[in-house]
């Protein structure tokens, strides 16, 4: 009793995080605020804890998706393969209740347009023209004509502007401060010349004869690469009311091939709406593509503003100003903001450079408003299958040039990709999205790690970091939530979750059903609109060079062979699980795993909070008859919470699978309600259960300080469900989340083991790149020894983002060198502890 008291009296109340939830520790001296202890020694340190939801209880625990409305399954169309069609029409209007005015969210719903199926754009109006004829008519006549308007001189007047004026001269002042002997003359000529080269590089001229012509023939090229290309109606007529405000429209696409931006013009051109500038990283400027790119309608940024570790202000300034010109002119930017294209099939974090460019424009009025347009791109296979497998290897990105570029036109010409659709989020106006984050103050999801500015920055105190952060983290929700999940996606994940080991195509048929329905349940647009039977063998002709077939079923003719029943349907199919084809599985699975985040993050906490049970408080030995063995087992909801609230922290960047103005606590919520409604987990009100048969995993209130009145507050308890059908859904929700745990856990294992070296002096301190590179070949290493239970751990991309994840979690710093030092070993180890009891 007096121990609980000297508990009672060294716990403080703190805040884990600034906005998402608070908990109380044990008062346990070794712990330290915010963190958890795993240790990995049994019972020397409990990590139980108890936390407390800063939102009100009778506020609704989950509040979105918002404003979705659907329609499934109206429109039609048949391919060349007789009936396979991408026709499912399903129209997702997207907009996030939370931070937006419901006028913004339903401004541009029309529903008389819902449901009115899918436009082929490679078929797009060719009416009764025949021929030739036929193909020239609307790329000569309405199209173009209304879809460019010549822009004055960007370049002129952005040189001119009092922005770059006065960076010139700031330029100046500094180089004349670097070298004395220069006067103030050549030291503004030089930074005059720098600026015009820079906008030279940058900036150019739409050409409309250009833009002409590629349409005509970029036409002809997709036609032979897709065999539809499709956008909803609604979508088109969308865009056409938004662009009746006569504001810029930013398109916001995931970024996933070459071909996105290929996709993006053509689609807009075809359908009349303002043709967009592109901002293009500048490894694209390369000779005779710099020319049509540039007439086409891109403008080349640098990938990295500064050079080296030199601040470079005068670029910032050219390149902010260019755009505040292009906004200027009622010209419509496309941006991708994932800056490069994503590896992995997930999208990557985004960045918010040209983004905080937009916001400044609206704030300072040089913009009336903006309207921001995410954008979903979809395809049913991948499009750069090599440039995946060489980088997820480890392999260094290669630079581009004009022969490769040509060698990758000609890959791509001659290979059938399959279908492709583009749908577009609901435009939201970029003001109101301000104007509702201010005023409402929402709070910015914890695991979002805003950039502080950095400390030689001049700019943007007027800028809200956090907004501008969030609203990127947004626009990745919120083209994630848009994007159509193809059937090819569907097969790959239930290859690689559920069907490791092979399943038969009738299972398959009878899985894709059940997860068809979830994605629709979802709000998800799915794109297929066959039979489950034919979505399936549509899906495996086009994932044929990633699994093999095992016939022996057949020949044998095995008693699960039903009789009269096609035996082709029950052949097994087998998921390649070698490196690097497992790869391009994963690739198209992750685009069905964003789905199951919620509850997989929960299911993961569930089964840690029970090993670490199992392992550190087992039944005493009088406890132990059978009685308690079967006796249901309980957990306490809110210590599930915070289990699922490191784990989290620890992975959760993997996926941007909640908008950033929900509460954590929220989101994770909505994953219980997934598995109380999978009937893995039941509600208990805590008076139905008898103390003494609880069986209950959960913290002591004797830690609370009771300085909130907290322990009032009934305890949810939930029972564990041990039925058959409970366990193996857990276990496929553990399988989901599991090429991203074994490759966590074995980053917090390299990363211990460098903490011993580093201990030792033994040796220097390794360089991020060496550091995984070495893990990654280990990792290689063991999965030819059988040793690793996912071969997908082992990308490049994943462990990278592993080691981003210990260095956000404060275990771990990478310095201006690029060495990686271990500063908080057990942090480290905590987490890697807790990785591991999800891997079991
Ligand atoms: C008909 C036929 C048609 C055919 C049609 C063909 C079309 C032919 C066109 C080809 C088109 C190709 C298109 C390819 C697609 C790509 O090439 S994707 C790659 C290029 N695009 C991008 O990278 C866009 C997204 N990237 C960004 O926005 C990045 O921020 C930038 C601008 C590149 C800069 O990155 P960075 O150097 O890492 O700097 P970053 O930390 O982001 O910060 C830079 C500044 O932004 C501001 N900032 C950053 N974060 C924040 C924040 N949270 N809050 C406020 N300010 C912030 C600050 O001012 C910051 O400066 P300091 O605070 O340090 O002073």
């Amino acid at each position: 009793m007096a121990m609980e008291e000297q508990k009672r009296k060294t716990t403080n109340g703190f805040h884990f995080s600034e906005f998402s939830s608070k908990r109380k520790h044990s008062g346990d001296p070794k712990r330290k605020n915010g963190s958890t202890r795993w240790s990995g020694e049994a019972g020397q340190q409990h990590s139980r804890y108890k936390r407390k939801m800063d939102q009100p209880q009778d506020k609704p625990l989950v509040s979105f998706p918002a404003s979705k409305t659907f329609t499934p399954s109206l429109g039609f169309s048949l391919n060349q393969n007789g009936g396979l069609g991408l026709s499912r029409t399903q129209s997702l209007h997207y907009s996030c209740s939370n931070c937006l005015p419901s006028q913004t969210r339903n401004e541009f719903i029309d529903l008389e347009y819902y449901g009115a199926g899918l436009i082929d754009i490679l078929t797009i109006d060719r009416g009764s023209v025949s021929g030739l004829a036929g193909w020239m008519a609307p790329t000569l006549t309405w199209t173009l004509t209304n879809t460019v308007i010549p822009l004055a001189n960007p370049k002129k007047e952005t040189l001119e502007s009092q922005r770059v004026q006065t960076a010139i001269s700031d330029s100046a002042k500094l180089s004349m401060d670097d070298d004395d002997k220069m006067s103030e003359a050549v030291a503004l000529k030089k930074q005059e010349r720098r600026a015009k080269s820079i906008l030279d590089t940058m900036s150019g001229a739409v050409s409309t004869t250009i833009l002409r012509m590629a349409n005509y023939t970029l036409l002809w090229v997709l036609r032979r690469l897709f065999r539809h290309f499709y956008l909803q109606r609604s979508h088109v007529k969308m865009l056409k009311d938004a662009q009746e405000r006569g504001v810029p429209i930013i398109f916001l696409p995931c970024h996933k091939s070459h071909i996105d931006y290929i996709l993006m013009s053509i689609a807009l051109i075809n359908i009349g709406i303002k043709v967009p500038h592109i901002a293009a990283g500048d490894n694209l400027n390369i000779p005779v593509f710099n020319y049509f790119i540039h007439r086409l309608g891109g403008f080349f940024i640098r990938r990295k503003l500064d050079t080296g570790n030199k601040r470079d202000d005068l670029y910032r300034e050219c390149l902010q100003e260019y755009i505040e010109q292009l906004l200027k002119a009622n010209q419509n930017i496309e941006v991708y903001i994932e800056g490069s294209r994503s590896r992995s099939g997930k999208p990557s974090l985004p960045k918010s450079g040209i983004l905080s460019y937009f916001v400044e424009a609206v704030r300072d009025g040089s913009v009336s408003d903006i309207l921001l347009v995410p954008v979903g791109v979809a395809y049913d296979r991948i499009v750069e299958r090599n440039f995946i497998r060489h980088e997820l290897m480890g392999g260094n990105k290669k630079p581009e040039n004009f022969f490769k570029a040509l060698g990758g036109i000609w890959r791509m010409i001659s290979s059938d990709i399959g279908c492709v659709r583009l749908d577009f989020g609901q435009p939201y106006s970029l003001q109101d999205y301000l104007h509702s984050l201010y005023i409402s103050n929402q709070p910015l999801m914890s695991i979002i790690s805003h950039s502080p500015s950095s400390p030689n920055s001049s700019k943007h105190s007027t800028i809200d970091r956090k907004a501008v952060t969030a609203l990127s983290y947004h626009i990745v929700y919120d083209f994630t939530q848009v994007s159509t999940i193809m059937s090819t996606n569907i097969v790959g994940f239930l290859l690689l979750t559920k069907y490791r080991h092979g399943a038969t195509i009738v299972q398959l048929i009878n899985s894709y059903k059940w997860l068809s329905d979830r994605i629709a349940i979802s709000g998800r647009a799915l794109g297929f609109s066959g039979t489950p039977s034919e979505a399936v063998h549509y899906a495996l002709n086009y994932l044929s060079h990633l699994i093999t077939y095992d016939d022996s079923n057949v020949a044998r003719g095995s008693a699960s062979v039903v009789k009269g029943v096609d035996p082709e349907l029950y052949r097994v199919v087998c998921p390649k699980l070698d490196l690097p084809d497992v790869f391009q599985l994963s690739h198209h699975s992750n685009q069905v795993t964003v789905l199951f985040m919620k509850e997989a993050i929960t299911a993961c906490g569930l089964v840690a909070m029970l090993e670490y049970e199992r392992r550190y408080d087992p039944p005493s030995k009088g406890e132990e008859n059978e009685e308690t063995v079967q006796s249901p087992q309980y957990v306490s909801q809110e210590d599930l919470l915070d289990y699922a609230f490191d784990i989290t922290k620890m992975i959760g960047r993997e996926f941007t699978f909640a908008p950033p103005c929900l509460d954590l606590s929220q989101v994770l919520h909505d994953g219980i309600e997934g598995l109380i409604v999978a009937d893995v987990l039941k509600r208990q009100s805590n008076s139905s259960i008898g103390l003494h048969e609880r069986k209950i995993y959960h913290c002591s209130t004797d830690w609370s300080d009771g300085s909130d009145g907290e322990e009032d507050k009934p305890e949810v308890l939930l029972e564990v469900s041990t039925t058959q059908q409970a366990r193996s859904y857990t276990s496929f929700l553990v399988s989901v989340l599991g090429p991203f745990i074994e490759g966590y856990w074995s980053v917090g294992m390299a990363l211990d083991t460098l903490w011993e070296q580093q201990e030792n002096k033994k040796q220097d301190n390794p360089r991020e790149t060496c550091f995984l590179q070495e893990l990654q070949h280990s990792m290689i290493a063991r999965h030819q020894e059988g040793q690793l239970i996912h071969a997908e751990s082992c990308s490049m991309d994943l462990l990278r983002n592993g080691l981003r994840s210990f260095v956000s979690l404060q275990a771990v710093t990478i310095n201006p060198d690029g060495h990686v030092f271990v500063i908080d070993q057990k942090e480290l180890k905590s987490f890697t502890v807790l990785l591991s009891y999800c891997k079991v």
